[in-house]
């Protein structure tokens, strides 16, 4: 054995391993049984031609260990060794079961043990890829190459603003915009000078063209410019990488601040069910990535769920490599809570639940914008806008705006086809696309496709009889 010492431990330990329910999922079930249980050398001793899923194998199967003289059934052989090395599972399963079902959002384990997480990860993946509870499915821009895949995508960052314009801009701030402006300044100041500020959690809110995103602009380019200075110790830094990161929840609103969506950049899964999952064997890569960056803006942040963010936490402590909040990076979350909320039932931050840490209510300060600063065609747009946000459900609307909103009332068979159409259903879309299309062109071909689908039993690739019809996320699974 040469210098490998042969590792001793004679007391007892709890091994992680997959669970799956025998009922749900039979072949995941007996596969990890044979797995675990079975002496064998691949997985392909694990089925046979005449017994080709792993639960007729172990149903049916006969196997002759080494050092005997004859065969004997697989489910002896398992069931024999399951005895001698699975003791206490019962308790085990069902204290997991419990735990699971009363543990508030955050899973602790990827913040004690970043790096053992790589171990469970794929397991914990498998499981999610049966799961339908998919929080993300209906957001329409959701983009899924960005979740957990294998991409890096180069972190956006928006366009350089020409110095004198941005000076201007600074200058036009108005007086709350500044204070916010000035403090996050002022805090980028003192973390060049190592002064070793606090980190900060702001809540900038406000209604319409009250400048919300004008500030972000403002801040990103500053805090940017003062962020690069901070001293890098270790040589191999690379100083191009973002010191401020520019993120929302949506594709279409990381596209209007020039940044990235947050699944995309954090490389967050589809499904954010607990438990938290780390990011196994991806953490050096999103690490280097955001090895500079020291401020994490969140726009539309009325959409960001509780399981979302507590998502986010738990990522940033792990690619900081602490357990500080958001892994010790400052925040700024920008939106407004009475525009759109989080997809599905999901809870939207300001909602307290007393049973789940609260990090929106433990830690965020808010700043609420009030002026508004669009320019003159547009403040009574705004305005009537603003007056709409608060408006409650018994409240009359008041005889200017419904006039203004009037204004815009038009006959279907009078409104521009190429205007911009919101619809209530997919099948109205389609519809609407079909027929814009059908005026484009007249001469349309259908091209049917040859579908395959894996069989999860066998692990081949089937034919089907017609092609899929379905959600674009539903196709990745064939
Ligand atoms: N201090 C300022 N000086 C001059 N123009 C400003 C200022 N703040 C904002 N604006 C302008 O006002 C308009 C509205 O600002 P902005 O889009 O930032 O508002 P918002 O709060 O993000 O609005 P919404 O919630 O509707 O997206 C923009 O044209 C922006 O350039």
């Amino acid at each position: 054995m040469g210098f490998v010492q042969r590792r001793k431990n004679d007391k007892p330990a709890i091994i992680r391993f997959h669970r799956c329910s025998q009922e749900k999922h039979p072949e995941q079930y007996y596969g990890r049984l044979l797995k675990l249980y079975l002496p064998h050398r691949s997985d392909h001793e694990l089925k046979t031609p005449s017994l080709p899923t792993y639960q007729a194998f172990y149903g049916a199967g006969c196997v002759q260990l080494p050092g005997t003289d004859c065969l004997e059934y697989v489910q002896h052989i398992v069931k024999r060794n399951r005895e001698k090395y699975e003791k206490n599972s019962e308790e085990i399963e069902s204290a997991v079961e419990e735990y699971e079902q009363n543990r508030g959002v955050t899973d602790e384990w990827c913040n004690l043990a970043p790096e053992s997480d790589l171990v469970r990860l794929p397991l914990v993946e498998q499981e999610r890829e049966q799961d339908n509870e998919n929080e993300q499915e209906d957001v329409p821009d959701y983009s899924r190459q960005a979740d957990a895949s294998t991409e890096v995508r180069a972190i956006r960052e928006p366009p350089a603003i020409d110095p004198t314009l941005l000076r201007q801009m600074f200058q036009n701030l108005n007086k709350k915009q500044a204070c916010i402006f000035y403090a996050v300044r002022d805090w980028c100041i003192k973390r060049v000078c190592a002064l070793n500020p606090e980190q900060f959690f702001f809540y900038i809110n406000g209604g319409a063209g009250t400048g919300k995103s004008h500030l972000i602009k403002c801040i990103y380019s500053e805090a940017s410019k003062i962020l690069s200075k901070v001293p890098r110790y270790a040589d191999d830094v690379d100083i191009s990488k973002p010191t401020v990161l520019l993120t929302a929840f949506t594709g279409t609103a990381a596209f209007n601040i020039s940044g990235t969506t947050l699944h995309s950049l954090l490389k967050l899964p589809r499904s954010l069910k607990p438990p938290i999952q780390g990011l196994g064997n991806q953490l050096d890569e999103v690490r280097s990535e955001l090895l500079n960056a020291e401020i994490i803006v969140i726009d539309e942040v009325s959409m960001v769920s509780r399981h979302l963010f507590a998502y986010v936490d738990a990522r940033l402590k792990q690619i900081k490599g602490t357990r500080r909040p958001f892994g010790g990076m400052s925040v700024i979350a920008v939106g407004d809570f009475y525009q759109l909320p989080p997809v599905r039932q999901s809870k939207p931050l300001c909602v307290h639940d007393p049973s789940e840490i609260d990090l929106w209510r433990e830690h965020f300060q808010m700043i609420t914008l009030t002026e508004i600063m669009r320019q003159k065609d547009d403040v009574v747009f705004a305005e009537m806008l603003n007056r709409i946000r608060v408006k409650g459900k018994l409240d009359v609307l008041c005889e200017a705006d419904r006039n203004l909103l009037s204004q815009a009332i038009t006959e279907p068979a009078h409104c521009p086809t190429d205007a911009l159409h919101i619809f209530a259903t997919n099948k109205e879309v389609d519809a609407h696309n079909s027929a814009t299309l059908g005026l484009l062109h007249t001469h349309i071909i259908d091209i049917h496709a040859d579908d395959y689908r894996k069989d999860p039993r066998t692990g081949r690739m089937a034919l089907q009889d017609r092609p899929f019809k379905g959600g674009k996320n539903e196709l990745q699974t064939h």
